[in-house]
């Protein structure tokens, strides 16, 4: 007969793909002339749900962001405390999440990791909120979000792009793979899943 761990649903899994402005977490890769992020390819090869961090700005975020103010923590807390839940609420019912989201201190990252209600600070290999990060040279980064905002395609401005490399910050004890963000985004979404393969709850199997 089955043990009462064999009757619980696995627990899910949350991808958070992270990076700063313009490193492509929506990633120009073309669908049914859709375009689509590398997290929401991820929710759909995995059969999961999607969070975009940049729906659960409040207007006043994105208005300041569009003056070329970079948010500061206070600003980004609420943010991040509401992706948290939506994090929560996902894993709580045991289904995996892929979340698109810049994520760029320590700081910000604890907060998603709560989403793990079991989490305990610095247990990151046992969290179940995991991160990949999408890297890029300031270069390319500034081109590709000069390009996006001539284009009127986003609220970003390209004088942005400084402030966000200047807060990018991944301790080595995280673990967090770094990808360089100029591949097909397809080839990322492969590599991390292979990455998670085992962690994911009930998908890519
Ligand atoms: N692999 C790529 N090769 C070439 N251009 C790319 C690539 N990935 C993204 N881009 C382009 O770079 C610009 C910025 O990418 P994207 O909007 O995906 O960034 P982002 O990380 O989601 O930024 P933000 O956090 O500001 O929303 C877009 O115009 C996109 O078309
Ligand atoms: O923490 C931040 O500074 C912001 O969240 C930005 O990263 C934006 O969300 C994003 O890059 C614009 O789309």
């Amino acid at each position: 007969m089955a043990g009462p761990d064999l009757l619980r649903p696995d627990p899910g899994l949350a991808i958070v793909v992270m990076g700063v402005s313009g490193c492509g977490k929506s990633s120009d890769a073309n669908f049914l002339f859709c375009r689509r992020t590398v997290a929401a390819m991820l929710a759909e090869a995995l059969g999961c749900g999607f969070v975009e961090a940049d729906d659960y700005h409040s207007q006043t975020n994105k208005d300041k962001m569009s003056r070329g103010v970079p948010l500061t923590d206070e600003d980004r807390l609420p943010w991040l405390e509401s992706l948290r839940d939506a994090i929560r609420d996902r894993l709580g019912r045991g289904e995996d999440v892929a979340v698109s989201c810049s994520a760029l201190r320590l700081g910000y990252r604890e907060v998603l990791r709560e989403g793990d209600r079991n989490y305990k600070p610095g247990s990151y290999g046992s969290c179940r909120v995991k991160f990949v990060c999408l890297e890029a040279s300031a270069e390319v980064i500034a081109e590709r979000v000069e390009r996006r905002a001539a284009e009127g395609d986003h609220f970003m401005p390209a004088s942005l792009v400084r402030s966000q490399l200047d807060l990018l910050e991944i301790d080595a004890a995280e673990g967090i793979t770094v990808v360089d963000a100029t591949v097909p985004a397809h080839a990322i979404v492969e590599a991390t899943i292979t990455q998670f393969r085992e962690e994911l709850a009930s998908t890519a199997r």
